[in-house]
């Protein structure tokens, strides 16, 4: 008998990217992206690779891309040097018992033990995660130049390509009425050709809501995600019975918790699962599973992850009974530079997904050593 596959070496890579123009979210602009990547090395001679990112710094959660690097390489590596790779459960278990928080470095590290195990069982990632019931998913974009007509034209141009006809706004920098204005002047110029949604980020109040969601209902748009700051559920709630407009939770999901606190109070319509988010792939399938067992609709959200995390991401997302509001998938191409030896298929509207093992990507390793930080 074959003794179990060891743990190797986890090792951790900061590589910045440039973004392909500024990306204005209401908390930060992004001129680049900071891409936390794990590689995970086993005895067996199979690597798994993982993924953490998050947004604008310190500016939208509590884990900057150097604290993710320092606590993985600090407390959760030796943790796992040595350990049997093919005990995933098990190793994630000793992670938890030892490490508070820290959602996004774990489901770096998640990711990375899953996909070397899917590789060393032969099948797609999605195997461990119940198995596929669709094999492409389609890619809302997000208009952040901060430009209406600029914004326009960007829509107009991946509508040519037949790369989205979804399009996420971001809002919340702005009075109200302008962003509204903004907002309805590009639904106007799409028209039924595109669903248009907006994020606010949480900039609004909850009467700042209530007044922009009745100007966005009017102007045609589809959805308004986490209008309001992140805590106040009963707020959430109160927008969500208004009944004006349907209401995506984001930020109020750190986890399975808030996703069974949000869903018990029945205060969103719909929830935006993310893996860094939700702690991880398992944590991300949870909060997937409290929203179908409350019938709130799924939407498969983006921490603006690079390829790894998308793949990670979309792997999940396949397993997905129901995806009413499609997914944002699109990280990879909001950046200038590529990193896997195959890009991602983006076409017709849609993310296609690979059916080679694990996350089904290569890394190109020369590339990365060029880009990653010294
Ligand atoms: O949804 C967010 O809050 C974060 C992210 C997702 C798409 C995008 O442009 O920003
Ligand atoms: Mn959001």
């Amino acid at each position: 008998m074959s003794s179990s596959p060891r743990i190797h070496a986890v090792e951790t890579l900061l590589v910045d990217v440039p973004t392909i123009r500024p990306h204005r979210l209401s908390v930060a602009t992004m001129n680049h992206q900071t891409l936390v990547l794990v590689r995970l090395q086993c005895s067996d001679g199979i690597e798994g690779w993982g993924e953490a990112t998050t947004i604008g710094g310190l500016a939208y959660g509590e884990e900057s891309p150097e604290s993710i690097k320092a606590n993985i390489d600090t407390y959760i590596a030796p943790l796992l040097e040595g350990q049997d790779a093919s005990a995933v459960a098990q190793q994630l278990a000793r992670v938890a018992s030892q490490v508070q928080g820290n959602r996004f470095a774990k489901c770096a590290i998640e990711t990375a033990l899953y996909d070397a195990q899917a590789r060393r069982l032969g099948v797609p990632l999605s195997e461990l995660f119940g198995g596929r019931v669709r094999s492409s998913l389609p890619i809302a974009w997000t208009l952040a130049s901060g430009d209406t007509a600029r914004d326009i034209a960007e829509a107009e141009k991946m509508l040519d390509l037949r790369r989205h006809n979804i399009f996420k706004l971001k809002i919340g920098l702005r009075a109200v009425r302008d962003d509204v204005a903004h907002v309805a002047a590009i639904k106007a110029a799409l028209g039924a050709r595109a669903s248009v949604r907006v994020d606010a980020n949480q900039a609004w109040s909850v009467t700042e809501a209530l007044d922009g969601m009745r100007g966005l209902a009017d102007a045609g748009v589809d959805m308004v995600e986490q209008p309001i700051v992140a805590h106040d559920k009963l707020g959430l709630k109160r927008l969500t019975d208004a009944n004006i407009i349907p209401i995506m939770a984001d930020e109020a999901l750190h986890g399975p918790r808030d996703a069974f606190e949000v869903a018990a109070a029945q205060a969103a319509d719909i929830f935006a699962v993310k893996i860094n988010q939700s702690g991880g792939l398992r944590g991300a399938a949870r909060v997937a599973a409290i929203a179908e067992a409350a019938n709130i609709a799924l939407y498969g959200g983006t921490m603006l992850e690079g390829a790894v995390g998308t793949m990670a991401s979309a792997q999940l997302f396949s397993t997905f009974g129901e995806l009413a509001w499609s997914t944002e998938l699109f990280g990879p191409l909001l950046l200038t530079e590529e990193i896997l030896q195959e890009p991602l298929q983006y076409r017709d509207f849609a993310l296609q997904l690979p059916t080679t093992p694990g996350l089904g990507i290569t890394l190109d390793t020369d590339k990365l050593k060029r880009l990653r930080r010294a």
